[in-house]
């Protein structure tokens, strides 16, 4: 009882966003009060409520639980790219991601060579990079005195990811089949985001989201899930649908900036967290995203006649002036930043 009441501020997963916000030591401050509601283990007060500030209105909260998995989720196998010198096996290879980009816009990635290792954070907080993600800077203003373990495995984690999303990037222009050149600009200084979220037990998880619908907006993100407890949801077919976790693989998603370069073919998934109230749950997120000075737009390949250019061109930092200007609507997920830059 104590505890759940303590942590009412904490169902949420801990958003300190740090895109366009200084490095401070009030931009860091998260409250740090999850530590000992992680302790607690399953949560068993039944007389503790959500506190009112984080109950959704009904249409808003989730009818699918955290474990109600869909299955089928597409499995792609990264030793088929890399350890494949046989063209028809490579193409079959594009060909699988493809439908994957099309049907799920998402997928699990295996034999990624990504490390897993145990983390000990207990807050969420986005450390951004452009390449370098400069994790020691922040999280010493959390922990002054004790980061150094979580400061090396996302070190360790910030650079196996960004060598898996080159390799991804790669094989998503092999699937577009359009000149890799288009994109050199675009990749020269990637900005990349380390996102650490943690989700404590709820009492009502019905109630709540522990993260709301939205696309994520970089290329795409990867995600390192907790193997054992669900919570990420995807919307497919216009349904919302549980995402089973698979052991050792990296979840990949399909962002805003693939579809404006794809021309709409692949569609950025729009996605949301759940909680539950047996276990918490950990996972991490790592944004690939276009260099922030490069221009974005599609390659003139997919532009034609028949599909004229969807959206117009624009920068890293026009995405950062919608996000500051209608900041409401679209954390109310009324709005999607890329649909600003339609042409019509
Ligand atoms: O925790 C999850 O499963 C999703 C996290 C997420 O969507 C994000 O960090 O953008
Ligand atoms: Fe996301």
């Amino acid at each position: 009882m104590a505890y759940a009441c303590q942590m009412q501020s904490s169902f949420h997963s801990f958003q300190t966003q740090l895109w366009d916000v200084e490095l401070t030591a009030e931009a860091v401050t998260s409250p740090l009060v999850l530590d000992e509601f992680i302790k607690t283990g399953e949560y068993s007060d039944s007389d503790c409520r959500l506190p009112e500030q984080y109950i959704l209105p009904e249409q808003l909260c989730p009818q699918v639980a955290y474990n109600s998995y869909t299955e089928g989720t597409p499995v792609i196998d990264l030793k088929s790219f890399t350890m494949s010198d046989d063209q028809s096996t490579l193409q079959n290879s594009i060909e699988e991601v493809a439908k994957a980009l099309k049907e799920w816009r998402i997928f699990h990635v295996i034999n990624h060579g990504v490390r897993k290792e145990k983390l000990p954070w207990s807050e969420a907080f986005t450390v951004m990079g452009s390449p370098e993600l400069h994790v020691r800077e922040y999280a010493s203003k959390i922990w002054p005195h004790d980061h150094d373990t979580f400061s090396c495995a996302c070190e360790e984690y910030g650079s196996c990811f960004r060598q898996l999303a080159e390799q991804i990037m790669n094989i998503l222009i092999n699937v577009l089949e359009v000149d890799p050149g288009h994109f050199e600009e675009l990749r020269k200084r990637p900005l990349v985001a380390l996102h650490p979220n943690h989700y404590p037990i709820c009492p009502e998880p019905d109630k709540t989201l522990g993260l709301g619908p939205h696309t994520d907006p970089g290329f795409f993100t990867l995600l390192l899930l907790d193997e054992n407890v669900g919570g990420l949801q995807i919307e497919k077919d216009g349904k919302w649908i549980a995402i089973r976790p698979l052991k050792d693989a990296i979840t990949y998603i399909t962002g805003d900036c693939i579809e404006v370069t794809s021309q709409g073919r692949y569609k950025a998934v729009r996605h949301r967290a759940v909680t539950n109230s047996k276990q918490p749950r950990s996972s991490i997120s790592f944004m690939y995203a276009p260099t922030p000075t490069a221009t974005i737009s599609c390659p003139p390949e997919l532009i034609t006649e028949e599909q004229p250019q969807i959206y117009r061109p624009f920068t890293w930092d026009d995405i950062l002036a919608i996000r500051k200007s209608r900041a409401t609507e679209i954390h109310q997920g009324k709005l999607r930043i890329i649909d600003t830059f339609m042409k019509i």
